[in-house]
């Protein structure tokens, strides 16, 4: 990763059997007015699975008790330059769902999400997420149009690889 790109976290909870995502509707900032997952940067030092813990926490009230990192995003926009995100999932989570000054969360029936009001390349890559594959995912925009994309399949091992050299500024 050069210096120019920008690093963050994105992690998704599940409810206990898998049928239902939280999303949170971002309420200042970058992705104002979108779902997503919940995420931001990391602080100085921290690792990305710190950071992907502290988030999850920040913004909705829930501890992950496990989490497993599932995918990389990787994005390079003529507008808004290059971002790498982390993705994670958690399916055994605690606490009670609380709105924070950021997200405004939400659970969703996975076999319902329809990707209204989400980031325009989340189509591409949730259904990946959500059957269960690991991945890394590239994408390239013209303004706000995609004009490159690719999802590959990968290993647990290759994830640990690219999270390895992963840490905050
Ligand atoms: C541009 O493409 C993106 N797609 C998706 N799906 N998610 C993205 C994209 N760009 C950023 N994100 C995610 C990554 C983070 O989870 C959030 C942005 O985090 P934020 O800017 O709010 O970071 P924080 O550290 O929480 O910000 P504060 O300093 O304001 O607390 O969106």
């Amino acid at each position: 990763m050069d210096l120019l790109t920008r690093r963050y976290t994105v992690i998704f909870p599940f409810n206990s059997d898998g049928t239902q995502v939280l999303l949170g509707l971002k309420k200042r900032g970058m992705g104002v007015g979108l779902w997503n997952g919940f995420g931001g940067k990391p602080e100085l030092g921290e690792t990305i699975d710190k950071c992907a813990r502290r988030e999850l926490k920040e913004e909705c009230g829930l501890e992950a008790r496990s989490m497993q990192h599932v995918g990389v995003l990787l994005m390079k926009s003529t507008t808004s330059g290059q971002v790498e995100v982390f993705v994670y999932t958690a399916k055994d989570i605690v606490g009670d769902v609380i709105e924070s000054d950021e997200m405004k969360p939400k659970w969703f029936k996975v076999a319902d999400l329809t990707y209204k009001d989400t980031y325009k390349e989340a189509r591409e890559w949730w259904p990946t997420m959500l059957q269960g594959n690991k991945f890394v995912a590239r994408f390239e925009f013209v303004d706000a149009a995609i004009t490159s994309k690719e999802i590959k399949h990968v290993d647990a091992k290759q994830l640990a690889l690219l999270r390895s050299s992963a840490i905050g500024p």
